[in-house]
C-alpha cells in the first residue's frame, strides 16, 4: 500500500483529497495545525496536529512515516488578507514550503504534489489562460505561490531523478462532498459561493458584490468554478503519474469556462430558494477581472475525467453542506 503524507489535509480541499486517497486504497498521514482545518474532516488515515514551521516535529514525523509521496496543501489562502498582511503569506506559503523541501531532501523523499493557484497568472492577456502564460501575480498570495513553484522547478532541475513534482494550479474551488460529510468550514468565510449561501440562510444581512465596473459583459468578475471532488480526482491522476515514473510538470485545474459574480448569485438564489439582498460595493483589492483555465493539458496528458462541470450541482452540494456545517463546527 503506497503511503501519502498530506500537509493541510484537515482543510477544505485537503480533506476531500484525503477522502479520495482513502477510497483509492492509499495509506494517509495528515499533518495540520488545525488553524483553519478540522479534526472531523480527516475521514481516512491518521492526523498529526503539527505546525509546518516546527522543523523537528515535521522531520521526525516524515522519518517515521516514510511516505512514497507528499501532497502540500497547508497555506494561507485569502487574497485580500495577503494584500494587507503580505509577510504572513510569504512566511507560511513560501518559507514553510522551502523548509518542507529541505526536510524532504534530507530524508530522500522525492515525489511532491503542490497546491498552486490561478492567482499566479495575475491578469492574463488571454483567457482561457494556458500553463505556458507568463506568471505575473497581482497580489502577495499569488506571488507567494509563484515563488514556491520556482523552488520546485529549480530543485527538480538540480535533482531530476531524485525530485519530481506536479504543481496543480487550481482555479476557484467550490462545492462539497456529495455524501455531505465534509465541505468548506471556516468561522469567517470569504469565498463567493459560501458567502452567498450563508446570506441565503440569514447568517449575513446581505451579500456584498465587489465591483460592477469590470471590463466584462455584466461588469462583474468572471471565475472558473471547479467542484472540489473533481479537483481531488486531479490529485489522484497526478499522483499516479509521479508514482509511475512521470516527469515534473504543471497543470491547470479548471473546466475552461467561467461565470460572472452576478451569474453565481442567480444560481445561489435559485438553489436556495431565497431572494437574498445584494449590495453593490467597490472593487476588492487584488481581484483580476476574469480568470478561466485552458484545461485540456491535464485531460490529455493525465487522463483527468471531471464529472461535475455544472454550476448548479456545485452550488447544490455547497447548499446541502451549509445545512450541516454549523453543527459540525460547534461539536
Ligand atoms: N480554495 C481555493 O479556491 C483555492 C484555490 C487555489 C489554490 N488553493 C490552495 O489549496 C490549498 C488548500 O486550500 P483550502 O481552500 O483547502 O484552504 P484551508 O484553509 O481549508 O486549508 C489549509 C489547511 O492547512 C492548514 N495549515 C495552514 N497553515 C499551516 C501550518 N503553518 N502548519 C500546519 N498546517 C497549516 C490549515 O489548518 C488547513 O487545514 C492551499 O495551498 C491554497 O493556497 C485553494
Ligand atoms: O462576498 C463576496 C465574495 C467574493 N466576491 C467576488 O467573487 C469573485 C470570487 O471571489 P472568491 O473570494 O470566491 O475567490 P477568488 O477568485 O478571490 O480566489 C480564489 O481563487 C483564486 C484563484 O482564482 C485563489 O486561488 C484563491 O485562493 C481563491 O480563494 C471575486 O470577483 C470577488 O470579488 C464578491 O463579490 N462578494
Amino acid at each position: 500500500m503506497k503511503k501519502i503524507f498530506v500537509t493541510g489535509g484537515a482543510g477544505y480541499i485537503g480533506s476531500h483529497v484525503v477522502k479520495a486517497l482513502g477510497e483509492a486504497g492509499y495509506q494517509v498521514l495528515v499533518y495540520d495545525n488545525l488553524s483553519t482545518g478540522n479534526r472531523w474532516a480527516v475521514l481516512h488515515g491518521d492526523l498529526v496536529v503539527g505546525e509546518l514551521s516546527d522543523r523537528q516535529l515535521l522531520s521526525n514525523t516524515l522519518r517515521d512515516f516514510q511516505p512514497d509521496a507528499v501532497m502540500h496543501f497547508a497555506a494561507f489562502i485569502e487574497v485580500a488578507e495577503s494584500v494587507s498582511n503580505p509577510l504572513k503569506y510569504y512566511r507560511n506559503n513560501t518559507l514553510n514550503a522551502l523548509q518542507l523541501l529541505e526536510v524532504l531532501q534530507e530524508l530522500n523523499i522525492g515525489r511532491f504534489i503542490f497546491s498552486s493557484t490561478a492567482a499566479v497568472y495575475g491578469t492574463p492577456e488571454e483567457i482561457p489562460v494556458a500553463e505556458t502564460a507568463p506568471l505575473e501575480p497581482i497580489n502577495p498570495y499569488g506571488a507567494s505561490k509563484m515563488m514556491s513553484e520556482r523552488l520546485l522547478a529549480d530543485l527538480t532541475l538540480a535533482l531530476p531523478e531524485d525530485f519530481r513534482y506536479v504543481a496543480l494550479r487550481y482555479f476557484n474551488v467550490a462545492g462539497a462532498d456529495s455524501g455531505g460529510r465534509i465541505g468548506q468550514a471556516y468561522k469567517n468565510p470569504t469565498h463567493l459561493i459560501t458567502r452567498a449561501l450563508k446570506t441565503a440562510r440569514g447568517q449575513y444581512p446581505a451579500l456584498q458584490l465587489f465591483g460592477t465596473d469590470y471590463p466584462t459583459e455584466d461588469g462583474t468578475c468572471i471565475r472558473d468554478y471547479i467542484h472540489v471532488d473533481d479537483l481531488a480526482e486531479a490529485h489522484l491522476v497526478a499522483l499516479r503519474h509521479l508514482l509511475n515514473g512521470g516527469q515534473s510538470d504543471i497543470f491547470n485545474c479548471g473546466y475552461g469556462h467561467g461565470y460572472s459574480v452576478r451569474e453565481v448569485i442567480e444560481v445561489a438564489k435559485k438553489v436556495s430558494g431565497v431572494d437574498f439582498t445584494v449590495i453593490e460595493a467597490d472593487r476588492r483589492e487584488g481581484d483580476p477581472a476574469a480568470l478561466t483555465a485552458k484545461s485540456d493539458k491535464i485531460v490529455s496528458e493525465l487522463d483527468w475525467k471531471p464529472r461535475h462541470d455544472d454550476l448548479e450541482y456545485i452550488v447544490r452540494t455547497a447548499w446541502e453542506w451549509e445545512q450541516k456545517v454549523d453543527a459540525k463546527l460547534s461539536d
